[in-house]
């Protein structure tokens, strides 16, 4: 570990002057210049923003990977996503104009109604460390395009990225107030956010732990929260699938971004057939990983976010060997790198549904595997978990991919492939994963509420009560 820099660490106080200053732009002029102006002005500083994010995108891939530890060919990858994120919902801005007023149709005639979209107002957006720019983008795009304004709190293990795009906003000119960032701790700079009784909406990414947390503390003023939590979720591997094209899905579905990917295939379930040969190829493959400094070329596999992060992840392998399991490949720091927090990709086989690898988040790049026999034992074993962010199921057959789909208790389900991710589809989980949606027009509708107008259109009286007599 070294040092590179060092962040602010925000209490309560600062809280209240980012939430002030949210307040402030949300009102500013009648909210003629951000909340109530035309989705289409909104558009063009949400444009802006990509094309500046695109400009730097060298620049700010390094920094989130010597932030996070993640190899840099996946830090370019996160920061062509979060431009893509900006450009989407600078579109769905423009077209929320035109979605205005649109009619109710009524069974009677002498009402008219119609719906007004409006931002929900000042949204506190608390954000994780394992993609930091892209977990925040995909709260505070949607949220800018609906016209809130918006404190964003990035995890203190990786804020860097966030603060740039601060910088950004100032660089294009966003109008003071619309988006403030604050850094430091959960307890400290979090809580004082979730509770604050001026934040009318509470968008958060993180543990389930936490997310809990949160959802306890809005309950107290009805708060609305979106909550996108962890998850463990698994991946059915049938006899039909030509194994190498499976193993690889298997190794990015677990093994990308050190396996730290809230929807990580982290169980992984083979049918009894083909087991053996898949485990066999799984282990050449995952040897074949280049693990290594982040910032050297094709690396595949960096650290870990953190020595706390390494040593939650190192447990979780003892454990399961104490427990029973099997830890069938990896499970130890590589050779090769002496100092920073490396885990070899670990596959762990022998475990029992009982264990705490099976039921547990790990959160780093260890994968546990069970056999199946049947469709319905592979169903069975997929659902059994408390988390119900994502599934995937590999088979040639279909109609039986089609089928598991409709039965996997998840938000996501990937079909022959594990973790593709696009700006335009819904993204949540069920169960312990949380609620509500982002991404798509899902994720603009988290940060708009909904009004219904109704005109009663007729000259004529009411009529339901009878006119006093004149006299
Ligand atoms: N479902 C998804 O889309 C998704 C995406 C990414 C990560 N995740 C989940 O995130 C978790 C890893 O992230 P993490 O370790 O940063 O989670 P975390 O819950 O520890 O922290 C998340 C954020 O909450 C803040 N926080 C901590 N305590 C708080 C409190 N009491 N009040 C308010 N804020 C508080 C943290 O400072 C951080 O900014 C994993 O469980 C992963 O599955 C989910
Ligand atoms: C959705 N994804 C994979 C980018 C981040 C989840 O941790």
């Amino acid at each position: 570990m070294a040092v590179f820099g060092d962040i602010p660490a925000a209490t309560a106080e600062d809280v209240e002057l980012a939430v002030l200053a949210a307040r402030d732009a949300f009102a500013r002029d009648g909210g003629r210049h951000w909340s109530r102006a035309p989705g289409a002005v909104r558009a063009k500083f949400l444009k802006a923003i990509a094309v500046k994010i695109k400009e730097r995108k060298s620049y700010m891939a390094l920094l989130e990977t010597l932030d996070s530890g993640k190899p840099l060919d996946e830090a370019h990858g996160d920061m062509e996503d979060v431009a893509a994120c900006f450009e989407y919902y600078a579109d769905l801005a423009k077209a929320l104009d035109g979605k205005q007023r649109s009619p109710i149709s009524l069974p009677m005639e002498n009402f008219e109604s119609y719906v007004l979209k409006e931002p929900i107002g000042v949204v506190g957006l608390i954000t994780p460390w394992n993609y930091p720019l892209l977990m925040a983008t995909w709260k505070v795009a949607p949220a800018l395009a609906a016209g809130c304004t918006a404190v964003l709190k990035p995890s203190e293990l990786a804020s860097l990225t966030c603060l740039e795009l601060g910088g950004i906003c100032v660089e294009i000119g966003l109008p003071s107030g619309v988006l403030n960032i604050i850094t430091g701790l959960g307890p400290e700079a979090g809580a004082p956010l979730a509770s604050h009784p001026h934040v009318d909406k509470i968008a958060f990414t993180g543990s389930t732990e936490t997310g809990k947390r949160i959802m306890v503390t809005a309950a107290q003023m009805v708060k609305p929260v979106s909550l996108e939590l962890g998850g463990k979720s698994p991946l059915i591997v049938f006899d039909d699938v030509d194994i190498d094209k499976a193993v690889e899905w298997a190794m990015f579905g677990c093994f990308a971004n050190a396996g730290q990917v809230c929807s990580a295939t982290s169980r992984l379930l083979l049918h009894e057939k083909i087991a053996k040969q898949f485990l066999d190829r799984l282990v050449a493959w995952a040897k074949s990983v280049k693990v290594s400094d982040p910032l050297e070329e094709g690396c595949r596999l960096g650290s870990v976010v953190s020595e706390g992060q390494y040593q939650k992840v190192m447990k979780f392998i003892s454990t399961a060997r104490s427990e029973g399991a099997t830890i069938l490949y990896g499970g130890v720091r590589p050779q090769h790198l002496k100092k920073g927090f490396f885990i070899e990709p670990t596959i762990i086989t022998d475990v029992s549904t009982s264990m705490q690898i099976w039921r547990e988040e790990v959160f780093g790049p260890v994968i546990c595997v069970k056999e199946f026999r049947t469709e319905r034992e592979a169903v069975d074993l997929a659902n059994d978990t408390h988390y119900g962010l994502a599934g995937a199921v590999i088979s040639n057959d279909l109609e039986r991919c089609e089928r598991i789909s409709k039965v996997i208790q998840s938000g996501i389900v990937w079909i022959n492939c594990s973790q593709p991710c696009f700006v335009q589809a819904p993204w949540g989980g069920n169960k312990r994963s949380g609620f509500g949606r982002e991404l798509g027009e899902w994720g603009l509708d988290n940060y708009l509420s909904v009004k219904q107008v109704t005109k009663y259109s007729s000259d004529e009286p009411y009529g339901w009560y009878r006119p006093p007599s004149k006299l």
